[in-house]
């Protein structure tokens, strides 16, 4: 088609007629002063109400008639309030339905896009929609004007929506050129496109396969693997090793590139103790940060020695309690110490041990705060205690995304002002969390870490717990007896067999924990009827808040994919009103449980009490309550937050009737069912069954042969993950 030839079509697109989503091929009808005309072509995604200016030509179709075909296509923001209503009912913008549209337009006429563009807050003005909706609507127009073009250019690379977003995120305007020039770009962590795709791309620009951008994303591709898996680093040759298989370049290019980007400080690569080995630099930051500032704090605050035994003795007297040798050594050091780490089973009295150590500090005069790594934990926390205590993020008030990490607004120029700081199910805390929690600690802060080693390590990479013990250069106390009114438990007994070795007792029938003797094939039938039926009638336990399934792994009959399908489907049919929405491999319906598999720090949620936040973090669960299909907006109830997920949002979402045991961390519930498959070994051993028993807290079910419970216990394989926190530790507290 020539140049000379088109013709410009202006108008308001009218209706779609047709969009198909893999080649953009789109009918619309187009609204021309009046006439409607129909214009076909590649026109991307269009909105209808929204204003195009076509370049093309008539032609005549021999079923459809006159038809204009567009080769180019401009997309204008529609200019008149009629115009814009039709547009933003339509769901141009997520968060705005038709009711919504009204209001609004109503309230502005023609310059409604200038005011959601320009001065969003004017929004908040309009009757029904809060500040945390008004900031929710302007971010996603924001969002949909600028990555539009994004989508465009990268379809071609059959990237989708998902990560064109991601990318303008972080790119803005920008991405398309960045793109260009360097397509691993989108394989950074906070994009998360994964390297075999960015390659590609490059291949398709002819980009050279030795280009040292190439390999260094290969390089942290991998380190970001590694991260994913636990481990803040890499042994040198593992990498190289890797690295080599997935770039498919010589080892010499690999290892000039690592060296280079040493020298740049991109990467990390140093010898440690025996071996060589290769860190993302905030990992490695993060690990040295860690080990000097404890060391400091080790070394700052000398132990007083001044007893504090009669501050024990009068407490006790006054709450009629008598602590063992162990709580009572406990208490008196994390009294004279910086740093106290304290670490026990199920049972063994931590957390009484923290209510003395809180209330010695409390008539000292002193200011402590409390905290943990999850809303649940925090919340048990609280209840136990009888004190506030908040989750890390809140209590570091986490404030914006960058990428994929949070920034604090807690940091070491603003630090917490405290005296004291006493963290719960330490165990789930990871080596970044750990690295903003002391930079938000004055030096003068006491910290007491409590938590259960035995437990699996955090989600996110570092293995704190264990590595600060291991270390032997932390203040230590390892309770170990379980008390009268623990021991009455199976849970709680049983669980410490586990951990010791010894296979559990499981023909009591009078107790809280059950193991039901079933063949593979009936097992999933078994753990729906319990759900369904056997448990809420039983005991009054509700399917959705009360009893969790735990499985160890989410592949096969027994895993959490096939599990949640069956439970979804009896707790929660399919029914005439209750609306459903597909995402990927998922469908939700409304009232279904689900948890968020990764960090958000986007999210905007509302408390019950009016208060706002953002951020909705992995393992969170909550209940789907409402589904607004024209708005393209879900709502999740957790606990006592709401939040709006866009449709977009929802692969960040899984159903949650079955959840696997390293997503419970740190949890705890009324009743706990764990069906045990044919043992693999990866996956089917001691701590990760312990962990699974330990977040039981009234009624534990295990079901399967007696043989695969066995072989668990007996599967003493030990979650190894690199770090060399400890080696960094013992080197500047000795060194
Ligand atoms: N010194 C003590 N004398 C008598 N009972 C105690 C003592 N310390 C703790 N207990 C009791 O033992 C039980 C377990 O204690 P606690 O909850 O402090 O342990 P925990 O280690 O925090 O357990 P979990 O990790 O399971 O929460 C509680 O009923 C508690 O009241």
């Amino acid at each position: 088609m020539q140049q000379e030839e088109f013709t410009v079509l202006e108008g308001t697109v009218e209706t779609i007629v047709y969009h198909n989503d893999d080649s953009g091929f789109t009918v619309i009808e187009v609204n021309c002063g009046g006439e409607l005309i129909t214009a076909v072509g590649e026109l991307g995604s269009l909105g209808e109400g929204e204003e195009v200016r076509l370049m093309g030509q008539y032609a005549t179709h021999a079923s459809y008639g006159s038809q204009f075909r567009a080769a180019t296509c401009e997309v204008k923001l529609p200019a008149t309030a009629g115009a814009i209503l039709k547009y933003l009912s339509a769901g141009a913008i997520k968060g705005i339905g038709p009711k919504t549209a009204r209001k609004i337009v109503e309230a502005f006429g023609d310059k409604t896009l200038e005011i959601i563009e320009k001065q969003p807050e004017l929004l908040s003005e309009v009757n029904g929609i809060s500040q945390s909706k008004a900031k929710q609507i302007e971010n996603d127009f924001k969002k949909v004007f600028g990555i539009r073009t994004v989508m465009a250019y990268l379809k071609r690379f059959n990237i989708t929506p998902y990560y064109c977003i991601r990318a303008w995120k972080k790119f803005g305007p920008m991405t398309i050129d960045v793109v260009n020039e360097n397509p691993f770009a989108l394989c950074s962590d906070d994009i998360g496109l994964a390297f075999k795709a960015t390659d590609e791309i490059s291949r398709a620009l002819s980009l050279p396969t030795d280009a040292p951008a190439r390999i260094l994303a290969g390089i942290q591709y991998e380190l970001s693997a590694a991260n994913r898996n636990g481990h803040t680093c890499m042994l040198y040759a593992k990498l190289v090793e890797r690295a080599q298989q997935l770039l498919d370049v010589s080892t010499d290019e690999i290892e000039n590139v690592l060296y280079e980007q040493n020298q740049a400080q991109t990467i990390v690569t140093e010898q440690i103790g025996d071996a060589e080995y290769v860190y993302l630099p905030q990992y490695y930051d993060a690990e040295r940060f860690i080990a000097c500032r404890l060391s400091l704090i080790i070394k700052s605050i000398p132990d007083t020695m001044k007893s504090y035994d009669e501050d024990i003795s009068r407490l006790e007297a006054e709450k009629g309690i008598h602590y063992e040798r162990l709580q009572k050594k406990a208490i008196a050091m994390a009294l004279s110490n910086g740093i106290t780490v304290l670490t026990g089973g199920p049972g063994t009295g931590k957390t009484t041990t923290i209510m003395g150590i809180i209330e010695l500090y409390k008539r000292m005069g002193k200011k402590v705060l409390l905290a943990a790594p999850t809303g649940r934990a925090a919340k048990r926390m609280s209840e136990l205690s009888g004190y506030e205590a908040k989750t890390i993020h809140r209590l570091l008030e986490v404030e914006y995304s960058k990428g994929d990490q949070p920034s604090f607004r807690r940091n070491s120029r603003n630090p917490l002002n405290c005296d004291v700081i006493i963290i719960d199910e330490f165990s789930m805390v990871d080596t970044l969390l750990f690295e903003s929690l002391l930079s938000a600690v004055r030096l003068s802060c006491r910290i007491v870490l409590v938590g259960d080693s035995d437990q699996l390590p955090s989600v996110g990479a570092g293995n704190i717990l264990h590595d600060l013990i291991q270390s032997d250069c932390v203040p230590t106390v390892t309770l170990t007896e379980i008390f009268r009114q623990a021991a009455q438990s199976l849970i709680v007994t049983n669980a410490h067999d586990i951990i010791n070795g010894e296979v559990p007792q499981i023909e009591v029938k009078d107790n809280d924990f059950f193991f039901i003797k079933r063949d593979l094939d009936q097992i999933a039938q078994t753990v729906v009827s319990l759900c369904r039926d056997r448990l809420p009638k039983a005991y009054a336990y509700s399917p959705l808040w009360d009893i969790q399934v735990l499985c160890p792994s989410r592949q096969g009959e027994l895993g959490t994919a096939a599990l949640n399908s069956k439970l979804q489907a009896s707790i929660n049919p399919k029914q005439a009103d209750r609306p459903e929405v597909k995402s990927g491999p998922n469908l939700f319906r409304l009232g279904d449980k689900v948890m968020q598999i990764r960090n958000n720090y986007d999210i905007i949620w509302t408390r019950d009490d009016g208060e706002n936040g953002a951020g909705v973090f992995n393992g969170d669960i909550g209940i789907i309550e409402s589904i607004d299909r024209p708005a393209q907006l879900l709502t999740i109830r957790f606990d006592d937050r709401v939040a709006d997920y866009t449709f977009d949002q929802l692969i960040e979402l899984e159903l949650a009737y079955a959840i696997t045991v390293h997503k419970s961390q740190g949890s705890e519930y009324e009743a706990v069912i764990i069906p045990l498959a044919k043992p693999m070994q990866n996956l089917y051993y001691r701590n990760l069954l312990y962990t699974a028993v330990t977040r039981a807290k009234k009624l534990l079910i295990i079901l399967g042969a007696p043989e695969t419970l066995s072989y668990m216990v007996g599967n003493n394989r030990k979650t190894y993950r690199y770090t060399n926190l400890q080696q960094f530790i013992t080197d500047e507290v000795l060194g």
